[in-house]
């Protein structure tokens, strides 16, 4: 039997064909990432550098022995590549099941291109059944939590979690994600929230699907 981790890898392995040559790249994080970046291994020599939108990607790149850079050092990359924990027909996402939602869509947004890969199972007709992680100020947790109330959601906080930049993570269940861009606004727009895991404003431009014998390439027409 085929195992999730199998049609990961295959995404992985076929995403690397958006590799671009003697540049820079951005990488997020999670196991569809983590794999990505052993194919990557491989290759290490076509990339000057990778900008790590976490902690554990930048571990994983440096004992892989592929260059380490800083987003400030370089700008602008041509290419992202991250994975999602959903990602609808227009290739909108909701990511954050790491708790690296507010890096990756740093590095997202500071990138030409993104490229997402995931296994078949994360490719939906709509997004909302994962549920939504928020990134919040701690001070502010319950006063946005009833602000997500308000907006239909069932906000509950991820125990034990602190991000990288001393946020916590509440995870919203029961959202109805209509329009994704708006929501994605609306909620950042709650006084204490830092980001939240839709990324509708920065859909990918290009998902590899992961199957169990093949990778598919899913595009949508220029953004
Ligand atoms: O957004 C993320 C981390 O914040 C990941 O991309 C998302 O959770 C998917 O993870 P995985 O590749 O392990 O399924």
């Amino acid at each position: 039997m085929t195992t999730q981790n199998e049609l990961k890898r295959q995404a992985a392995r076929r995403a690397l064909d958006y590799l671009p040559n003697d540049d820079y790249i951005g990488v997020g994080s999670g196991s569809t990432v983590a794999l990505f970046i052993e194919e990557l291994a491989a290759k290490k020599d076509r990339v000057r550098g990778v900008v790590a939108a976490s902690l554990e990607s930048r571990e994983l790149l440096e004992k892989l022995g592929i260059k380490v850079v800083a987003l400030a050092d370089v700008g602008k990359l041509p290419v992202y590549f991250d994975g999602a924990d959903e990602v609808n027909h227009s290739l909108q996402m909701i990511k954050g099941g790491g708790a690296a939602l507010l890096g990756e869509k740093i590095v997202a947004h500071a990138s030409r291109q993104f490229i997402c890969m995931a296994d078949e199972s994360k490719y939906v007709s709509k997004l909302g059944k994962f549920p939504l992680p928020v990134e919040v100020v701690p001070f502010a947790r319950s006063w946005v939590a009833s602000q997500l109330v308000k907006l239909g959601g069932r906000p509950v906080l991820r125990e034990s979690v602190i991000t990288r930049g001393g946020h916590e993570i509440l995870d919203v269940h029961d959202l109805s994600i209509l329009e994704p861009m708006k929501l994605e606004d609306e909620i950042n727009r709650i006084p204490g929230v830092m980001e939240n895991g839709i990324f509708a404003r920065h859909p990918a431009d290009v998902l590899v699907l992961g199957h169990a014998d093949r990778a598919e390439i899913i595009t949508v027409g220029a953004k």
